[in-house]
């Protein structure tokens, strides 16, 4: 299978690329390396010989490929994928960009929670495969086992969303952000008896003054957040909140869509996305039964027990970035009544969030 790979050295990219040889992908297939700004560059390392970096805009030289994995963003896909399609190539078509999730004929990946829709869809001759949105995808990684067994009458999600969903130069940002903060109360802070609110002023002072580095995010994260996320619409939600409801059903291909709403923050984490989340169910299930649904669900969902000392070690970011677990805790019956569930949930955003199901996804074609 000759596989072309856009977007490789993006930060998407670059994970795709981590996991893909880590799980020694490269042997089972023929991977060609496309470029939008480096034609005839050197391919990156990947423990086989591969061409030179072909232009990433020639629907010529994308055309002979079996399929093409993009992790190059929505305006790359918009201009090429139609005219791809348009002179007659078959191939599949991987992405990581929200240009054609809710296209008609394009399925969104998550084998672990829609294998069967995913394989029935291959068998059917589909052959635009494209990765959710990292929130939905790291909701329904986490919570799966309520969803699919068709527990979940409504959800609410308040998400605490990670910089690195905004792009790298926007992880970079944050830290610079940190770093002025820091370096503006240095002196007072290596002083123990310095008075903490003198502290806190210079900080708010630093945080306003015309200085402070927000050219990326066009505000201060750092110290404080950010509560909306992605572009403005017409109903008074975010386009990120307008994602859970139609990309989730989408992905659960349910016949009568489960109402998913709620309110999407940024916070000064470096890649992992958290959830807050209540759950009315469609009964009351016993809380033991649903923690095994929730672990049971899938390899990477893990419960922790919803005690201070558990939920402080095991369900943060600094826990769980870099790594594929996608845990879930403070599980418990909210005082509304027994069907309310409360749950809490993080995951790293840049592998189930992003790049690990389209990398799964070009397995399962391989595979076949
Ligand atoms: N960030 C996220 O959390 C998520 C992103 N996505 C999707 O993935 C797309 C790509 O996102 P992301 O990986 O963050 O984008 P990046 O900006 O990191 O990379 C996109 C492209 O920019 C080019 N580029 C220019 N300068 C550099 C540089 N210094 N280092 C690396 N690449 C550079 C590369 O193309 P070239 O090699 O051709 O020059 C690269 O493929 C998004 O637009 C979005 O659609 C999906 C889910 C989550
Ligand atoms: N919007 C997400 C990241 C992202 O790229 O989402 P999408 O793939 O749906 O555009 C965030 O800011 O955290």
């Amino acid at each position: 299978m000759r596989v072309g790979f856009v977007g490789w050295r993006g930060m998407v990219g670059s994970v795709l690329m981590e996991r893909m040889l880590a799980e020694n992908d490269f042997a089972d297939i023929e991977p060609i390396f496309f470029t939008t700004s480096n034609i005839g560059g050197t391919p990156p390392v990947i423990g086989k010989e591969t061409p030179a970096l072909k232009d990433a805009t020639s629907i010529t030289e994308l055309k002979a490929m079996d399929a093409v994995v993009s992790c190059q963003g929505g305006d790359y896909t918009k201009s090429v994928f139609p005219e791809l399609r348009k002179a007659g190539w078959q191939g599949y078509w991987i992405d990581a960009a929200s240009a054609l999730r809710m296209a008609e004929d394009s399925i969104i990946v998550l084998d672990p929670v829609n294998k069967t829709n995913i394989e029935d869809a291959i068998s059917k001759g589909k052959k635009d495969f494209i990765g959710g949105n990292c929130t939905v995808s790291l909701m329904l990684m986490a919570l799966g086992g309520l969803f699919q067994n068709g527990l979940v009458e409504w959800a609410t999600a308040m998400t605490y969303q990670a910089a690195s969903g905004a792009g790298a130069q926007n992880m970079r940002e944050l830290i610079n952000q940190m770093g002025a903060l820091k370096q503006s109360v240095a002196s007072e802070l290596a002083d123990p008896s310095s008075a903490i609110l003198e502290i806190d002023r210079t900080i708010a002072e630093t945080l306003r003054s015309e200085d402070f580095p927000t050219d990326k995010f066009g505000f201060p994260l750092a110290g404080s957040l950010l509560p909306f996320i992605d572009t403005q619409l017409d109903n008074g939600q975010s386009r990120e909140e307008w994602k859970a409801e139609a990309e989730a059903n989408k992905i659960l291909g349910t016949d009568k869509a489960i109402p998913i709403d709620g309110t999407c923050v940024r916070i000064g984490a470096m890649r992992c996305h958290s959830q807050a989340l209540t759950l009315k169910l469609t009964k009351d299930v016993p809380l033991s039964d649903i923690e095994s649904l929730l672990a049971e669900a899938n390899p990477w969902a893990s419960v922790v027990p919803n005690t201070r000392d558990d939920s402080l070690r095991d369900l943060t970011p600094t826990k769980v970035t870099g790594t594929l677990q996608v845990p879930v805790g403070r599980l418990r019956k909210l005082s509304m009544g027994p069907e309310y569930l409360n749950a809490f949930t993080v995951g790293d955003q840049l592998l189930w969030g992003a790049a690990e199901p389209l990398r799964r996804m070009l397995r399962i074609l391989v595979e076949r």
